[in-house]
């Protein structure tokens, strides 16, 4: 029997991985966002005891629901090494939950530092290892070879930004590379030359805020999808926003605050969380 949250190695890949999640869970990406404003609201103290009770409910709640938690690392951070313990101890919970754990951690370098990261997010033996990480193609995609590598070989995956959800990345995301395509369409299509391995190695982020006038179809591999709930987009807008551009069997809508919102009771977040699944499964049926 294959089990998808221990990948010995690539095995079939992070695609065999990310289809099983979603096929039994369907198409969410549930986030883990401690805001401070989010303690406060739960009724939490702004501390390390108060990140760690946030993060313990969404464990119970959201680890055995979505099929894919993205915690933004920034949040644990934010608390210095014992904030990075918390991340360690909602990584580990989501995982035996079952669920697939995306690091929002954003990172890129160059290749040699690139290595580094790949080694703290994607190393089996590393304590925040996660099923995959988003990582930044500004220093080039070539620079991100240690991490795409390393997820190759373990079975897990990096999620490249190509258009983003918020408003500020549209000036660079748009610009024309060589006259032929936009910077965004250059990472997805250098996201689909690592894919025609067939492992799906290689997601992309594209914000479901807005148009992204992206060409998706040739892709092969998982679209992290940020901007539901809180950033104004539906679940009709993914579906129009994707209409004709990408395969929707590789969309992955994620939202936080919207789901976060329910806490903090653990049933509540899972309530809140099958909700969202629940609008995105009909708008894209
Ligand atoms: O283009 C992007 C890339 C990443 N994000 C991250 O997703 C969540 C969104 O949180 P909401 O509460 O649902 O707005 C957050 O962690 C961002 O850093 C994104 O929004 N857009």
């Amino acid at each position: 029997m294959t089990d998808r949250n221990t990948p010995a190695t690539g095995g079939d890949g992070f695609a065999g991985r990310y289809r099983a999640a979603v096929a039994e869970r369907g198409r969410l990406c549930a986030g883990i966002d401690p805001h401070p404003s989010l303690l406060e609201q739960w009724g939490l103290p702004v501390s390390v005891d108060g990140l760690r009770s946030f993060a313990q409910s969404c464990v119970a709640g959201l680890g055995p629901t979505a099929a894919v938690i993205k915690p933004q690392v920034a949040f644990f951070e934010a608390f210095g090494s014992a904030g990075f313990a918390v991340l360690e101890e909602t990584i580990a919970g989501c995982r035996a939950a079952g669920a697939l754990v995306l690091a929002d951690a954003k990172r890129g370098d160059i290749g040699s530092t690139m290595a580094a990261y790949a080694a703290a997010w994607l190393e089996p033996a590393a304590p925040l290892c996660s099923d995959a990480v988003t990582v930044s193609p500004y220093l080039g995609f070539g620079a991100l070879d240690p991490a795409v590598t390393l997820a190759r070989t373990t079975g897990r995956g990096v999620f490249v930004l190509a258009r983003t959800s918020n408003p500020d990345g549209t000036e660079l995301q748009t610009a024309q590379v060589a006259r032929t395509r936009t910077v965004a369409q250059s990472v997805v299509d250098a996201a689909a030359a690592v894919n025609a391995d067939g492992s799906g190695t290689a997601g992309v982020v594209v914000g479901a805020t807005r148009e992204h006038g992206l060409d998706l179809s040739a892709l092969a591999g998982p679209i992290l999808s940020p901007g539901l709930g809180a950033q104004g987009a539906s679940a009709a807008d993914v579906a129009a926003v994707f209409a004709d551009t990408a395969d929707p069997a590789w969309l992955l809508p994620a939202a936080s605050r919207a789901i976060l919102a329910a806490g903090p009771g653990a049933a509540d977040l899972a309530a809140a969380a099958s909700t969202v699944r629940d609008q995105i499964e009909a708008a894209l049926s």
